[in-house]
């Protein structure tokens, strides 16, 4: 592993900053330091808690192309957002300066862009060399996201990724997990991902961080929300859909 330690900065931030996105979030508030102990780390938390937040400005530290994963744009700001990253120190042990930022969400962009580099008579190389020999527009979504961390991880390096397991059936995510692992022993990958997916949180001595506690702290698998709501639903299903569905009504 590669990434050692995530520092915050305080005294970088000002107090109107600190009033502000993202500066304010919750999760955020009174960490001084965050320190990565394995191979795995994964941020989850509730919709909006700062994860991808979080996991950009660590991208843009890292200096890797954030996959056009630009921030969400807020009609009611007047100014800029704050880059998270100004107040942010990375340790290293070694230091890397390979690996990759994924979004799922960014996903077409990005194979668009393979699509015209191969249109690009001026590129060389085969872009799609390292992504399963094809255009990812001709792949499915998770045969084509599977094919390519077949490839990248086989690259030494920091993978940063966004809901990786939004393209990826349940079989899939145990095969992404498979490859994770059998990445992780050899030394040569670290991963911090956000997920939402309690087959993936369930990689054996993941470090698990949740952003649903301010400030954001360690979890166990057991203590995460996707594992307690999922097992509740699967073990109870019927009581569970009667008494959604009776409130819904109850409400109209
Ligand atoms: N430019 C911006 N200005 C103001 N608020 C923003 C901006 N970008 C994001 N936000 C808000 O900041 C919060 C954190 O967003 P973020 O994308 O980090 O959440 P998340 O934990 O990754 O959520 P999810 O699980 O849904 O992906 C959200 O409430 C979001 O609406």
């Amino acid at each position: 592993m590669f990434l050692r330690e995530i520092q915050f900065l305080w005294e970088r931030v000002t107090d109107e900053q600190r009033a502000q996105y993202p500066v304010h979030l919750p999760a955020y508030q009174g960490v001084e330091s965050m320190e990565i102990n394995g191979a795995v780390t994964f941020f989850v938390g509730e919709n909006g808690t700062g994860k991808s937040t979080l996991l950009e400005a660590i991208a843009a530290l890292c200096e890797f192309p954030t996959g056009g994963g630009e921030v969400l744009a807020d009609e009611h700001s007047v100014s800029e957002p704050f880059p998270l990253q100004d107040m942010l120190r990375l340790s290293w042990m070694p230091k890397v300066r390979t690996g990759f930022f994924m979004r799922a969400e960014t996903y077409y962009n990005f194979a668009s862009l393979l699509d015209e580099r191969m249109r690009d008579p001026d590129f060389a190389a085969d872009p799609y060399a390292r992504y399963g020999g094809k255009s990812l527009h001709k792949q499915s979504h998770g045969e084509s996201f599977l094919k390519m961390f077949e490839t990248r991880f086989s690259e030494k390096g920091l993978y940063l990724l966004d809901e990786p397991e939004a393209a990826l059936s349940p079989v899939r995510q145990l095969s992404f997990l498979r490859l994770m692992k059998q990445m992780a022993d050899t030394g040569k990958a670290q991963f911090i991902i956000c997920t939402h997916s309690p087959i993936l949180l369930g990689y054996p001595g993941a470090e698990i961080f949740t952003f649903d506690r301010s400030p954001l702290q360690r979890a166990e698998y057991e203590e995460t929300e996707h594992y307690t709501v999922t097992r509740y639903f699967l073990n109870n299903r019927q009581e569970v859909l009667r008494e959604l569905f009776k409130r819904e009504d109850d409400s109209l």
